[in-house]
């Protein structure tokens, strides 16, 4: 049985293995990561700028200047400023060759076909040089980024319309069990509502995946085997819950062996989530989850969270946080455990029920607090590792 540490280790490195990168227009990357860096294709500003609107001169010893013009945002020409000439300029337009400053009108007295500025300005004052922000030919954003709102406006400025980002994977969820029937349906004898497929496909939208199939399989070998068969081969990443116990109606293991899955791990030393497979194919990445469905989502946020963050080149993990504990809690057993926990402003509360099998807690949850193998209670005060959950 791999430890949590060393699981969570394989599910990063064999996550970068399955990157794929795919070109997009920018208003389609939002949130989206860089493949490869952008090199800036133009001088931005590609011109001498004026910061102001004013007047640019040609700088000499005098306070007075003789005005020759205007040159408005926009206007493309090139007047020639002899020295002691200005020309009434705005914010944005491009400043002449021959202009050396431009002064702010507020610091200027205007008479007619003369001004007297109030000092004379220093050189290139209130005129943005070309290329201040980004040359041609340099990166302008590097691989990794992730392409916020900003990032998007600043590669527009500079006249990209499309980049090479990291692809969102196509998940595939299966579930898998007899006994689950849909919600809306009457709940007979022996049955329960089949509530994991909602829960993860709606983390998956909450993380910004949307490209998730919903596969739903009884327990026996053909039908297991046949649509893994199918998702496996569509898919970036599949998900399946239940089956991969060592039940004889847990058909999950074998059918990924059939499928020749490569198996990178299966049974972490935790709790919940023991039972927990994950493995690959040379395209696919594959998490078999417990079927409980606290177990389930506790995996869910701890390895396949991770595993996306990984393919669609971000760099979260949880964030961990210390915090106090307000709550007792006594543990059985030796198993490290994520527990259900409300943390708020440098303190947590553990919450009761952390059976894998409810969800009334985590449903009130924002953390698990990750308790060590080796202890057995947590009491008020002591100071727990707390794991925030992306919600
Ligand atoms: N002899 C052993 N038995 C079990 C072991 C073990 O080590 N030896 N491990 C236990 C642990 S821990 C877990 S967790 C479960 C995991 O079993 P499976 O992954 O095979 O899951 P299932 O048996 O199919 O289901 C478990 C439980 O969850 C319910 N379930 C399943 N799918 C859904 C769903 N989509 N929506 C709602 N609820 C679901 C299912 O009805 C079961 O109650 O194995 C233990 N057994
Ligand atoms: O992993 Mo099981 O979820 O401990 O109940």
């Amino acid at each position: 049985m791999i430890s949590i540490e060393d699981a969570i280790k394989a599910v990063i490195e064999t996550s970068n293995t399955i990157s794929i990168s795919i070109t997009f227009p920018i208003e389609r990357a939002l949130n989206l990561v860089l493949f490869s860096d952008v090199y800036s294709p133009i001088n931005m500003p590609p011109f001498r700028q004026s910061a102001m609107d004013g007047y640019a001169l040609n700088l000499h010893g005098d306070l007075t200047y003789s005005l020759v013009g205007e040159i408005k945002a926009g206007d493309s020409y090139q007047p020639i400023l002899k020295k002691g000439e200005a020309i009434r300029i705005f914010t944005g337009a491009a400043v002449p060759d021959s202009a050396n400053a431009v002064i702010m009108q507020e610091k200027v007295i205007s008479k007619g076909n003369t001004i007297v500025v109030e000092s004379n300005p220093v050189e290139e004052q209130n005129i943005r040089p070309i290329g201040e922000q980004v040359k041609n030919g340099e990166i302008a954003l590097k691989k990794g980024t992730k392409l916020t709102s900003a990032a998007i406006g600043y590669l527009s400025s500079l006249g990209i319309t499309e980049v090479s980002v990291y692809k969102k994977p196509s998940i595939a969820l299966i579930t898998t069990g007899n006994e689950l029937i849909e919600a809306g349906q009457p709940l007979t004898y022996g049955k329960i509502y089949e509530s994991n497929s909602i829960m993860l496909k709606t983390a998956l939208l909450n993380l910004g995946f949307d490209k998730v199939s919903i596969h739903k399989i009884e327990d026996n070998f053909d039908d297991t085997y046949n649509e893994l068969q199918e998702v496996v081969e569509k898919n970036d990443m599949v998900i399946i819950t239940g089956g991969i116990s060592v039940g004889d109606y847990d058909f999950v293991g074998k059918a990924l062996k059939k499928l020749e899955i490569e198996e990178i791990f299966y049974k972490v030393n935790q709790k919940p989530g023991k039972p927990l497979f994950f493995g690959k194919n040379d395209h696919t990445l594959l998490f078999a989850l417990p079927g409980n469905p606290a177990a389930a989502l506790s995996c869910f946020y701890i390895y396949v969270y991770t595993a996306l963050q990984k393919m669609t080149g971000l760099k979260n993990t949880l964030t961990k946080v210390m915090a106090i504990s307000a709550s007792n809690f006594e543990k059985k057993g030796d198993r490290p455990q994520f527990l259900k926990a409300i943390y708020n402003d440098g303190t947590v509360t553990i919450l009761e029920g952390q059976s894998s099998a409810m969800l009334q807690t985590f449903a009130i949850s924002n953390a698990l607090v990750k308790m060590s193998g080796d202890l057995d209670q947590i009491k008020i005060n002591d100071m727990v590792e707390v794991l925030l959950l992306p919600i």
